[in-house]
C-alpha cells in the first residue's frame, strides 16, 4: 500500500529536517556558476545540485518554468532530476503552479500525479484562482496516487494581496477560504493530511488567519526575498510545526562547488531547526 504524501512528508521532516531546497536554474545563477545559459549549462547545474544534496535534504522543489524555457530537452532534464531525487529518498514538490477548469485540470493532474507519468512527483503546486472546486480532479488523483498538493493561499509576493486578502460576501478573505478548504480536505488524517497551503515566510504577522489546516505549509521567501529562518515562529505561530521552508537562490548561489552547496543547505537547515525547535 502506498503511504500518503502527508505521512511520507512527516517522516522525511523528522529524519532530515523540514528544509525544502528549490531548484530554480535562473540564467543569472548559471552565469555566476560559470555556465552558459543553454541545455548543457542547465544539465550541469541541475545534476550538480542533485548529486550534492539528494541524500541529505528532505524536500526539493524544482521550478518547472526554468526547465520548460529550454523546450523538450529541458523537460527531459527535469524528468531525470525528479527521478534521481526520489530514488535517493528525497520528496519532490513539482512547482508548476497549475490551475484550469475541470477537464483540463484533470490532464495537468495526470502529467504530474499519475504514477506512471514521466514527471510523477510527490506533490504539485496548484493555483485555486479558477475556484477551489476546479482543483477537484487533482485532489482525487493525488489521493489515488499517494501524492499531495500545495495550494497557493497567501503567496510571498506583495501583489498577491489584491486577490488573496479580498473580502468575500461572508466576511472571510479569499486566502482564509482556501485554508478552510484545505482543513476540510485534511480532516482526520494522521500524522497530517496531504493537502498543503503555500504561505509566504515574508508576510509578517498572520495571526488573523487560521493556519491550523492539519497539513503542510510550504513557506517560500527565505533568503533572496528577505525572510529569515528566525521569522518563522513569528509568522506561523503554533503552525510552525507543519512548515516546510523553501530556500532556492539562498542555497543555489553557493555553487558550483558541491561542498559549498552542502554547507549552505546545512546552514539553513540548522538555522531552521533552531528557529522551529525541530
Ligand atoms: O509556490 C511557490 O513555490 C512560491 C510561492 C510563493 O508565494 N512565492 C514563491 O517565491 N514561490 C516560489 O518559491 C521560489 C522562491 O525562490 P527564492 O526566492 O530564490 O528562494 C521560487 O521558485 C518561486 O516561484
Amino acid at each position: 500500500m502506498t503511504l500518503s504524501f502527508g505521512t511520507r512528508l512527516r517522516s522525511a521532516m523528522d529524519e532530515r529536517g523540514p528544509l525544502c531546497v528549490g531548484i530554480d536554474p535562473h540564467a543569472s545563477l548559471l552565469d555566476s556558476w560559470g555556465l552558459a545559459d543553454d541545455i548543457a549549462g542547465l544539465e550541469r547545474f541541475t545534476y550538480t545540485v542533485v548529486e550534492a544534496l539528494a541524500g541529505t535534504v528532505a524536500v526539493f522543489k524544482p521550478q518547472a518554468a526554468f526547465f520548460e524555457r529550454f523546450g523538450s530537452r529541458g523537460v527531459a532534464v527535469l524528468e531525470r532530476a525528479t527521478a534521481d531525487l526520489r530514488a535517493a529518498g528525497g520528496l519532490v514538490v513539482m512547482d508548476a503552479k497549475r490551475g484550469d477548469i475541470g477537464s483540463t485540470m484533470g490532464a495537468y493532474a495526470e502529467a504530474f500525479l499519475r504514477k506512471d507519468s514521466p514527471l510523477f512527483s510527490d506533490a504539485l503546486t496548484v493555483s485555486p484562482y479558477l475556484g477551489y472546486g476546479s482543483l477537484k480532479p487533482a485532489v482525487e488523483l493525488a489521493r489515488e496516487s499517494g501524492a499531495g498538493l500545495f495550494v497557493l493561499a497567501l503567496t510571498s509576493n506583495p501583489e498577491g494581496a489584491e486577490v488573496q486578502r479580498a473580502v468575500r460576501e461572508d466576511g472571510r478573505t479569499v486566502g482564509a477560504t482556501m485554508l478552510a478548504h484545505l482543513a476540510e480536505e485534511n480532516a482526520g488524517e494522521t500524522p497530517m493530511g496531504s493537502f498543503g497551503a503555500v504561505v509566504g515566510a515574508t508576510l509578517g504577522d498572520l495571526s488573523s488567519f487560521d493556519l491550523d489546516i492539519n497539513g503542510p505549509l510550504l513557506a517560500p521567501g527565505i533568503g533572496a526575498q528577505g525572510a529569515t529562518p528566525a521569522d518563522l515562529p513569528r509568522v506561523f505561530g503554533a503552525a510552525v510545526r507543519n512548515v516546510v521552508p523553501n530556500v532556492s537562490r539562498g542555497v543555489l548561489k553557493a555553487g558550483p562547488d558541491a561542498g559549498a552547496l552542502r554547507s549552505a543547505a546545512e546552514r539553513y537547515a540548522n538555522e531552521i531547526r533552531e528557529a522551529v525547535g525541530a
